[in-house]
């Protein structure tokens, strides 16, 4: 079990850096500063921001994860980690013009309609110049789907793409996550300004 997770996981953070690459670099988004919404452990700090950016913040609502990302996880590139927000993304408002990159995976799907395009709304303040918001999560295939066991929520992209626009983003690219078991539910890569 958790030697297919370790699997899933190498494939997941592989083409996250992949995606990635088209948005930063010179003419586009610079790499400075990232942010990881909902970074648990750091796994996607450690895998796919750290390696790019100069700075990685971290926000997550669990204190222990991110304690353990400091003191453990993260090793020596826990020095690069600028701030460790422990906040629910709802009380959140990230700093004004201050990010390269926003990412947020698996975490969409923690947070209510509302809450998701609220926040997307701060996200898209908090960004500089040629910055952009990733979104990489689970989509329904068919409309949207409750998870009774974590009571996350999963949507079809059509109705991510609506959310995205009503918080006044534009989306630059979509990308599906390729080489996941096809049990999984399908994970998908949104690009946005
Ligand atoms: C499935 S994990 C994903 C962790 C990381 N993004 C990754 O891809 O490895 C979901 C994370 O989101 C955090 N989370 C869930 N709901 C949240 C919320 N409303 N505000 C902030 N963090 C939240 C959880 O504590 C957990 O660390």
């Amino acid at each position: 079990m958790m030697g297919d997770f370790v699997e899933i996981s190498n494939v997941d953070l592989e083409s996250s850096r992949h995606f990635l690459k088209r948005f930063v670099g010179p003419g586009k988004a610079g790499t400075y500063f990232a942010l990881d919404c909902g970074s648990g452990i750091g796994r996607v700090s450690k895998g796919v921001l750290l390696p790019v950016f100069e700075k990685v913040e971290m926000v997550d609502m669990m204190e222990h994860f991110l304690l353990h990302a400091h003191e453990e996880y993260l090793g020596n590139d826990a020095d690069r980690i600028e701030t460790y927000y422990c906040f629910n993304l709802q009380e959140f408002t990230p700093p004004k013009s201050k990010y390269d990159v926003i990412w947020m995976q698996w975490v969409a799907c923690h947070l209510t309609d509302k809450d998701l395009l609220n926040f997307l709304v701060h996200c898209k303040k908090s960004l500089r110049p040629n910055g952009v918001i990733i979104i990489k999560d689970n989509m329904a295939r068919q409309g949207c789907k409750l998870d009774p066991i974590d009571s996350s929520i999963s949507r079809h992209l059509d109705i991510m793409k609506v959310i995205i626009s009503k918080a006044g983003l534009e989306i630059l690219a979509v990308e599906k996550q390729e080489g996941f078991p096809e049990i999984i539910m399908p994970v998908w890569m949104i690009a946005m300004k």
